[in-house]
């Protein structure tokens, strides 16, 4: 679909993203202009009507049925109006949606100040069209009378939000006229997470670190690459800076089979912070090594990189296609096992193990803007009961002096620290063997007092420098004695 383009640019002076930071428009430049209501022919929806109507289900199917996005997504199964829009249409669509969770507590500040009352629930879509429709004026690159009219006809056409129509005209002409004194907007917005996140990520790390991490949540990450040699060289071929323990981080966007060196197998894609794990099992020279929940493959590249022996084991088959054609690209080799680790056995103890076991995931929020809305309490809680038996079980194939990584994408202490502790009490043949500052790039601010390695969406310069931030992992060195 072709969408006339946008009629003025934005004004220069932005919304900030709290406490300052600059919002940055972001998004695939669409200059998705359209006259909305009076640009489609009679009886024919506007240019961009399809690509609003689908982002507002697909955000609501995040934030109130907690699908996910990746589900919303997906090329066969996913969202039926998102397969049918044309390349350029869902591009538009990721951004939107992407940015509407990003920014939702923004969001929210700034609408129930344009509204004398909660728009009540039983309006169907009426919040997520506003949403859809105050991201683009705010935060992206569409000109604001096309994000105002495509809302008002979108309104027009859900039966249960029509009375609304007038309302929605209202309240976003309003924002198009007003957003650059709204106070809301240039405040420190709430968080914008489901309450239980926030309020247990504020007693965890403070409130200070917390309102650091909500900063660091509202821009769009920069791509990470971990390269199998050379980064400097990568670094400088590809445009990008060599961060963390020697990843390539990249400003450069778009399909990343078309940037050099991904044909010739040099680097894959992976955040910085989920590749210091592997790092910490140093030079494998010879050693037999295991990634033990080795889908799709990130670390298994990177210790098979590191001169191991490796066996990579995942309980899905589907995910481990993404392995072998992994280590295809990269010219690597692991031998794959599909197993339930906690049937399976292997043959011989291992001289270095790799557990990055199934979690909650909230540390990679800064690329998954969805998991807040589509994890509840009780995930962390199984999630929990299940790493616990994983790791009791994996860290006996360990040789005598064999160590054990365990790491975990999650900032919840359960997944995490706990998990530790807990072990630690239980087991006296196993020892910690704290992180040290050296092996991870210097990085001290991402080490804990006891020796784990705990990275956070702030470090790195996350949310105070452009393309600063690390995903949230979790990773404790345990050595068999
Ligand atoms: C965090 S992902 C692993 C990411 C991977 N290590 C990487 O770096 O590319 C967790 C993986 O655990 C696998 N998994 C979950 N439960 C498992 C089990 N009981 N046994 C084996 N694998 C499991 C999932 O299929 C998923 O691929």
């Amino acid at each position: 679909m072709n969408e006339p383009t946008g009629s003025r640019p934005k004004s220069p002076s932005r919304p900030t993203g709290g406490k300052g930071a600059p919002a940055r428009k972001q998004g695939p430049g669409a200059k998705a202009g359209g006259p909305g209501t009076g640009g489609g022919s009679p009886g024919r929806p506007a240019p961009g009507f399809a690509a609003r109507k689908v982002a507002a289900d697909i955000l609501g199917n995040v934030v109130h049925k907690h699908r996910t996005l990746d589900a919303e997504y997906d090329v066969t199964s996913g969202h039926s109006g998102f397969r049918a829009l044309e390349p350029k249409d869902r591009s538009l669509v990721k951004a939107i949606v992407a940015a509407a969770l990003r920014r939702r507590g923004q969001l929210d500040a700034i609408l129930a100040e344009l509204l004398d009352r909660p728009i009540p629930e039983r309006t169907g879509r009426v919040t997520d069209i506003l949403h859809v429709a105050a991201v683009q004026i705010l935060f992206l690159d569409v000109a604001d009378h096309a994000a105002v009219s495509l809302a008002v006809d979108l309104a027009g056409s859900d039966k249960r939000a029509r009375p609304y129509k007038g309302l929605v005209n209202g309240v976003l002409r309003r924002l198009a006229r007003e957003k650059d004194t709204l106070s809301t907007i240039t405040g420190s917005g709430p968080a914008g997470l489901p309450l239980w996140l926030a309020t247990r990520w504020r007693e965890t790390y403070g409130a200070e670190t917390f309102e650091a991490i909500l900063r660091a949540h509202l821009e769009e990450p920069a791509l990470d690459l971990t390269v199998k040699s050379d980064a400097e060289g990568w670094a400088e071929r590809l445009g990008g800076r060599v961060v963390a323990a020697g990843s390539v981080r990249l400003s450069r966007k778009g399909a990343v089979d078309g940037f050099e060196g991904f044909n010739e197998g040099g680097w894959w894609v992976q955040d910085a912070a989920a590749s210091l794990p592997a790092r910490l099992l140093g030079d494998l020279t010879g050693k037999r090594a295991a990634d033990l929940c080795a889908a799709p493959g990130g670390k298994t590249a990177q210790l098979a990189t590191q001169g191991a022996d490796v066996t990579a084991v995942d309980i899905s088959e589907k995910r481990l296609k993404r392995v072998h054609s992994n280590l295809e690209r990269l010219g690597l080799s692991a031998r794959v096992v599909a197993a339930d680790l906690r049937s399976y056995e292997p043959d011989e103890p291992f001289d270095a193990i790799l557990l990055d076991a199934p979690c909650s995931a909230t540390g990679t929020m800064r690329r998954h803007p969805d998991v807040a809305w589509t994890k509840r309490p009780a995930d962390v809680t199984t999630l929990a009961a299940i790493q616990a038996e994983l790791l009791r079980k994996t860290v006996t194939w360990l040789k005598p002096g064999g160590v054990l990584v365990y790491c975990t994408c999650s900032m919840e202490r359960e997944e995490g620290e706990d998990q530790i502790a807990a072990l630690l009490a239980e087991m006296p043949g196993i020892a910690l063997e704290p992180v040290l500052p050296a092996e991870i790039g210097g990085l001290a601010e991402c080490i804990t007092p006891e020796g784990y390695l705990r990275t956070l969406p702030c470090h790195l310069g996350g949310g105070t420098e452009p393309e600063g931030g690390l995903d949230g992992f979790f990773a404790a060195r345990l050595r068999r004695l």
